[in-house]
């Protein structure tokens, strides 16, 4: 069988930026949710439901336009912002069933 065709300088150099990307998405992601994690406990401690559909529909709107100025597919956009809510949503429920049975903190703003 022959030899695989060599990888070209250019790919590797590309890849560089890649891995360098990959990092800066993990470390967001992982700021993004210590942050979800904190309101989760916040809506829990408050009794307020995990999801807040008024603030997604604003977030949608927000990040389809965003989208659109970047160059990203906004369809692309919506499934990863909807995959990354859904795991937050998931958390918050988790959080919730924890604290289930404990009375809501009537005001959580002081
Ligand atoms: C983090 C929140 O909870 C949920 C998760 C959201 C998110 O990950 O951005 C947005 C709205 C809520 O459905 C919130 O209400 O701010």
């Amino acid at each position: 069988m022959p030899d695989a065709p060599r990888v070209p300088a250019e790919i590797l150099q590309l890849r560089e930026s890649i891995d360098n990307i990959d990092a800066a998405l993990i470390y967001m992601l992982a700021e993004r949710f210590r942050c979800t994690e904190r309101v989760g406990q916040l809506k829990a401690t408050g009794g307020l439901p995990p999801a807040d559909l008024e603030r997604e529909g604003q977030q949608i709107e927000r990040l389809a336009g965003i989208a659109q100025t970047a160059g990203l597919d906004p369809v692309f956009a919506e499934a990863l912002r909807a995959f990354i809510v859904s795991e937050v949503i998931r958390r918050h429920e988790a959080i919730a069933a924890e604290r289930d049975g404990e009375a809501p903190v009537l005001d959580i703003y002081s």
